[in-house]
């Protein structure tokens, strides 16, 4: 689903920096060979998390939902130095491909890849965390936010993607909801209502929804 009009988009991104020259190679090769490539950030999406990451200059950032490694590349772009994109994915099938990428675009020392079900990797990592982008299963979203949010250090960030859910968060009152657009619901509602941080919903590809820890 496009939130703007297609003219409006084009525009956007006429003046948004371009996208290097090994994300859009990663890009290419996701959409030819790896399934539901949707599920990438792509271009205007990976150029603000790069923003992002460069204006916070984190030590440690989380990631849950690798993928094919285009969003981990993008936030690893402003670490400060020393700093780490901790990352984690269930899917071991597209290991190969996300380490050859993660060598090519030369940040394989600043990403500690994690294979295996986030719930139960993430309480073995070290932390306090700068920034968290949660981007796997939003069946688990709720789940995972509960279970950073006191590993992320007061003031960070934790960015959610995909709350607009392709806008079925407003067309869910026509029918019957689907568990993934309840839990997405569930989920921004919970944020919404959390005295524990303060959030904003951008109106960006499926939606982001930034909460900064008070
Ligand atoms: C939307 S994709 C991530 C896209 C990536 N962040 C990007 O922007 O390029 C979601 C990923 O979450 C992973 N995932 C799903 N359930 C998971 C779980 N329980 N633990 C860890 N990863 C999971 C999937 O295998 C998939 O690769």
């Amino acid at each position: 689903m496009d939130f703007l009009p297609i003219e409006l988009q084009q525009y956007v991104e006429k003046h948004t920096s371009g996208e290097p020259e090994i994300l859009k190679k990663l890009n290419r090769d996701t959409h030819v060979n790896v399934l539901k490539p949707r599920m990438l950030s792509g271009h205007f999406q990976g150029r603000l998390l790069a923003m992002i990451s460069h204006m916070l200059r984190p030590q440690r950032i989380l990631e849950i939902g690798t993928y094919t490694g285009y969003s981990a590349i993008c936030l690893a772009e402003g670490l400060a130095d020393g700093g780490y994109v901790h990352t984690i994915d269930v899917n071991a099938e597209l290991e190969m491909m996300v380490r050859r990428y993660f060598a090519e675009a030369g940040v394989a020392d600043k990403i500690k890849y994690y294979l295996g079900p986030a719930l139960e990797i993430i309480p073995t990592l070290p932390y306090p965390f700068d920034l968290v982008f949660i981007d796997a299963d939003k069946i688990n979203n709720a789940s995972y936010f509960d279970l950073v949010l006191d590993k992320v250090r007061p003031g960070g960030f934790i960015i959610t993607d995909n709350v607009l859910w392709s806008g079925k968060v407003v067309a869910a009152g026509n029918g019957k909801i689907d568990k993934d657009t309840q839990a997405v619901l569930n989920f921004n509602q919970k944020v919404q209502q959390d005295f524990r941080v303060e959030n904003i919903l951008l109106p960006i590809r499926d939606g982001l929804l930034i909460a900064r820890k008070i």
